[in-house]
This record gives structure tokens, C-alpha cells and sequence, in this order.
């Protein structure tokens, strides 16, 4: 919805048509938690297509049944996948669908209602997060804090190669996160026109923990 022009280069807007029907499917208030469960996780298996398409290859040998070939594999860094939870689950199914190999970490975050201050209450990382690439994901980046937080958490982790994955951004969101962490490639399926005063993204989709898990 943000002009392209106006979006840091870290930032992508991923535009695929199946990913943008889904998401019009998900914003949708009338849409079930199973099927709002189940477009997530669609979404985030493209999301996670988009998001390693630059991984790098190397050759290596194999046989087929008919002869011997080089054959391209992944050569670069193994990949972790950090989850903010608890929405964060919700995008990490989608992604291990693609990536089932992946290693897990969780970043246990609330968003405080009065204060908007991210607080943390879980953090499990695989001992080797430093050597691997982190992709975090949390459906919302609405005032930013939580994922500012979550990245700063996994730097003290020594994690450097770091990537982050949202469905919905809002502008202030984009703009704190990009600052705070200026090296780190953001993508989003949309950017919103804004905050409310409850710092709810604007059009949205509601809140996504709820949505997902049925709570209220
Ligand atoms: O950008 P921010 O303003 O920090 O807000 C975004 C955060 O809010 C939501 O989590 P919430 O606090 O609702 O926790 P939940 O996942 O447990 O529902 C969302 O999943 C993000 O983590
Ligand atoms: O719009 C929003 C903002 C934060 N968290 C959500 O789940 N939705
Ligand atoms: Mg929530």
C-alpha cells in the first residue's frame, strides 16, 4: 500500500498473486481460525521460497539410475529459524514445510497493552545460532519494538547473519525496525496505511495470536 519508492533497500515486498490472494482470504474477519491457520501457513511457504532465493549452490556428484552427474546443493550456512511467539508459530509451520531440516529457536515476546513495551518471557536458541542463518518471524510488525527487541536478543547470541519475515507491516514498524537494525532484510506481504491508537495495524487483519489460536 506504501509507495515502493519510499521503502529502504532492505525491505521487500513480496507481490506474488497466490501470495496476495491468500492474504486478502486472511484479513477477512469472516474467515474461520482453521482456515485463517491454514492460509498462514500457505503463505509462509511461499514466504520462505521468496526469502531463500538466493541461497548459495555448489556442485556436487550423484548417480541417477542412468549415470553419474554434477548436481547443485545448498553450499552456505545452515539455516535456524526464530520464532516470536506466540503468533510466530503460526508463520514457522509454513516455513518447515519448505525447510524441515531447519533448526528452531524461540523468543517468547508479549506486547505490554498500556505501555506497547515488548516483554520477554522465553528464549530457547540452538547452540550453534551463531554459524547458522536466522530467519525470525512474527506475522505483525506493527510499532516495531518486539522484532527490534527479538533481533537484539539474537545478536547478543552472536547470530550475524540475520533475515526477518512478517505478513502485515505498518509504516512506523518499517521504519523502527530498519533503523534499529539497518543490515537486516525485512520481508512483508504488505505495508498498511498505519497505526491506531492502539497500535493495531490499519486495515490489518486483526490480531494474529487470536486469530490463529482462537483466543480473544
Ligand atoms: O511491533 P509491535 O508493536 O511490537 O507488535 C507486534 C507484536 O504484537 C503481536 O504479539 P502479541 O504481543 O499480541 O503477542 P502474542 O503473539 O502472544 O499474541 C505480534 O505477534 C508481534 O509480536
Ligand atoms: O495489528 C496488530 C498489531 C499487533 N499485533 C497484532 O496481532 N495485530
Ligand atoms: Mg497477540
Amino acid at each position: 500500500m506504501t509507495d515502493a519508492a519510499a521503502l529502504p533497500d532492505s525491505v521487500t515486498v513480496i507481490r506474488h498473486p497466490l501470495v496476495q490472494h491468500k492474504l486478502t482470504l486472511l484479513r477477512q474477519k469472516s474467515t474461520s481460525t482453521g482456515e485463517f491457520r491454514r492460509l498462514a501457513r500457505e503463505i509462509s511457504l511461499l514466504m520462505a521460497y521468496e526469502l531463500t532465493r538466493d541461497l548459495p549452490l555448489e556442485m556436487t556428484g550423484i548417480e541417477t539410475p542412468l549415470e553419474p552427474m554434477q548436481a547443485p546443493i545448498l553450499s552456505g550456512k545452515k539455516l535456524c529459524i526464530v520464532s516470536i511467539l506466540r503468533a510466530g508459530d503460526g508463520i514457522l509451520e509454513g516455513m518447515l514445510d519448505l525447510v524441515p531440516s531447519a533448526r528452531v529457536g524461540h523468543i517468547g515476546l508479549y506486547r505490554d497493552p498500556e505501555t506497547l513495551v515488548p516483554v520477554e518471557y522465553y528464549l530457547k536458541l540452538p547452540e550453534d545460532v551463531a554459524e547458522r542463518l536466522v530467519i525470525v518471524v512474527d506475522p505483525m510488525l506493527a510499532t516495531g519494538h518486539s522484532a527490534a527487541a527479538a533481533l537484539s536478543r539474537l545478536k547478543q547470541a552472536r547470530a550475524e547473519q540475520i533475515r526477518f519475515a512478517c505478513l502485515l507491516a505498518a509504516p512506523e514498524g518499517v521504519s523502527v525496525l530498519t533503523q534499529a537494525h539497518p543490515e537486516v532484510p525485512v520481508f512483508t506481504c504488505s505495508i498498511d496505511r498505519e497505526l491506531d491508537d492502539h497500535a493495531y495495524i490499519r486495515p490489518g487483519l486483526g490480531d494474529a495470536g487470536d486469530r490463529l489460536y482462537g483466543t480473544k
